[in-house]
């Protein structure tokens, strides 16, 4: 795994890639792809999990996730998304919900969706030695609040808070920051005044990297983010192949003689 160092180290000279993967296989071909970092991202909750959001997401669905992934990882540093009020609660709950990523699950670091509450729990877990990227703009989890997924920063008073807060991660130590649908000048801003990476989804081309849920990088989403961008389309590779599965099957070409074995020892009897 690359350490936290060598990512922190990745900003202002070399693009951090990331994108996210909830199981072994994905992550095996996201490592093969060389990406930096694979985030088992919250967004299984509705890329996999089959909820409507991400909210119903669990630690123990998380931490079983983040096990998977990082069974299957060697290179890319795998970073467990902490779920929906497993954090913030209560501060020795969060530390040891973080801590379980990390110890049971084979996570390198956790991503908390950040605020002023989590300027302080950052730092606790950061002295304990749990890496934090912190997560600012649009924090999914907070959609009962803001009412849908809308782009944030857009006012001067937002983009400033969101400045400060980046200031205020950094601070405490967190190893990078992800920053989510807001404006790319103010993405840009943000990137040129902190020391740590910004990895940005919806964010515009000026952060130190980028990331993607998996799903909608590959064409296999069915309803993406208007930010997200699909190179390629793995869905309708597998819609054709499952159409040739049935259709093979009714029609009796599959299984074809090259995938039967006819025992001689039985031949006599049947
Ligand atoms: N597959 C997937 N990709 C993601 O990027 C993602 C998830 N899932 N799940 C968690 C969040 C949700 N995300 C989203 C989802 C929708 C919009 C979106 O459609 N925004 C529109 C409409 C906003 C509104 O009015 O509600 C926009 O124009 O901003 C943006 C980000 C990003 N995250
Ligand atoms: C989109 C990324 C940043 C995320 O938080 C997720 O996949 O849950
Ligand atoms: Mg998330």
């Amino acid at each position: 795994m690359p350490s936290v160092t060598a990512i922190r180290s990745m900003a202002g000279s070399e693009s951090v890639t990331m994108l996210t993967a909830y199981d072994a296989p994905t992550a095996r071909l996201v490592e093969e792809a060389g990406i930096d970092i694979i985030l088992v991202g919250d967004s299984m909750g509705n890329a996999a999990l089959g909820y409507e959001s991400t909210l119903p997401v669990t630690v123990d669905e998380m931490a079983s996730h983040t096990e998977a992934v990082a069974r299957a990882t060697e290179e890319a540093l795998v970073v467990a998304d902490m779920p929906f009020l497993s954090f913030g609660v209560e501060q020795a709950e969060s530390v040891r919900n973080c801590g379980r990523m990390l110890k049971e699950a084979g996570a390198g670091a956790v991503k908390l969706e950040s605020g002023p509450h989590t300027v302080d729990l950052t730092e606790r877990l950061v002295q304990l030695g749990i890496p934090v990227m912190a997560h600012l703009g649009l924090t999914p989890q907070r959609v009962n609040e803001l009412g849908g997924y809308t782009r944030q920063g857009t006012t001067e008073k937002a983009a400033e808070e969101i400045l400060d807060l980046a200031h205020a991660h950094e601070d405490a130590g967190a190893f990078s920051l992800v920053l989510e649908h807001v404006p790319a000048n103010l993405a840009a801003h943000v990137t040129d005044e902190l020391d740590i990476p910004t990895i940005g989804i919806g964010a515009g081309p000026d952060c130190d990297g980028q990331v993607l849920v998996f799903h909608d990088a590959v064409g296999l989403s069915e309803s993406p983010p208007p930010f997200a961008t699909a190179f390629g389309n793995v869905r309708e590779e597998l819609q054709h192949a499952l159409d040739g599965y049935v259709e093979a099957v009714e029609s009796g070409t599959f299984p074809a003689e090259e995938h039967s074995h006819v025992e001689d020892a039985l031949d006599e009897l049947y």
